[in-house]
């Protein structure tokens, strides 16, 4: 290992959590690998998690709408994640939306033994209400950032994922074949899918 390694290696930042939330096609999952990608280049060690529910693109790995690509372990609740080794810098969690109600307390205790923890998920669900414990987390962290979606009916910053098909229930897998981002005017006033910009 050279110099500079060694450095960033023993360096003990303090643990944190943060938090990337927001509508669908927001950018969250490419802001995850941004900030995974420069943990990478300091040589830290990264291990990603992502719920096992989230079949969409890859079982082992988390994928941007633009199809960027990372390795991830698929697991099925939160306190799986504390099952791993713990020597990791960087633990990051994809998808979060859907893990259970125990997440805040897992992310908690990885921030505590000096991890950076860094959770990316939908705050509110196509209904517009908070999604699973994306809010919760929110108030404990350390650092939020809420990004918005260019709305697909006029253009302007969509913080909300309108679904236009695919019934009630509150958990549906889907893209752009079921969803799409919108701003808080078209959301609320236009109840079928656009044709887009
Ligand atoms: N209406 C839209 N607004 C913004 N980005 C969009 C839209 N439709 C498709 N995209 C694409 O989605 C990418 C973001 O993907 P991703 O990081 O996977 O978002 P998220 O994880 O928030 O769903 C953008 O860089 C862009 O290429
Ligand atoms: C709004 C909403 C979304 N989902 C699903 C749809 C996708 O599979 C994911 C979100 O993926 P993204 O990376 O944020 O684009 O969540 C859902 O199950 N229920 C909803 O209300
Ligand atoms: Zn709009």
């Amino acid at each position: 290992m050279t110099d500079s390694e060694n450095t960033f290696k023993s360096a003990k930042s303090a643990g944190c959590i943060e938090v990337i939330c927001g509508s669908m096609f927001s950018g969250k999952t490419e802001e995850l690998m941004r900030r995974l990608n420069l943990a990478l280049i300091k040589n830290l060690d990264v291990h990603i998690f992502k719920p096992q529910i989230d079949t969409r693109y890859a079982q082992h790995a988390i994928v941007s709408h633009n199809q960027k690509t990372m390795p991830c372990t698929a697991i099925p609740t939160s306190t799986e994640i504390l099952k791993f080794k713990k020597d990791q810098q960087v633990i990051a969690i994809d998808e979060a939306q859907f893990f259970d109600r125990d997440l805040p307390h897992v992310c908690n205790t990885l921030a505590n033994a000096g991890i950076r923890v860094v959770v990316a998920g939908l705050d509110m669900d196509f209904r517009g209400h908070p999604f699973g414990p994306i809010p919760a987390l929110m108030a404990i962290a350390d650092d939020v950032t809420k990004l918005q979606a260019v709305c697909v009916r006029c253009g302007k910053p969509a913080l909300y994922s309108f679904r236009f098909t695919g019934g009630t229930t509150q958990i549906l897998l889907g893209e752009t074949n079921a969803y799409e981002p919108r701003c808080r005017n078209c959301y609320h006033n236009y109840s079928t899918k656009s044709h887009s910009l």
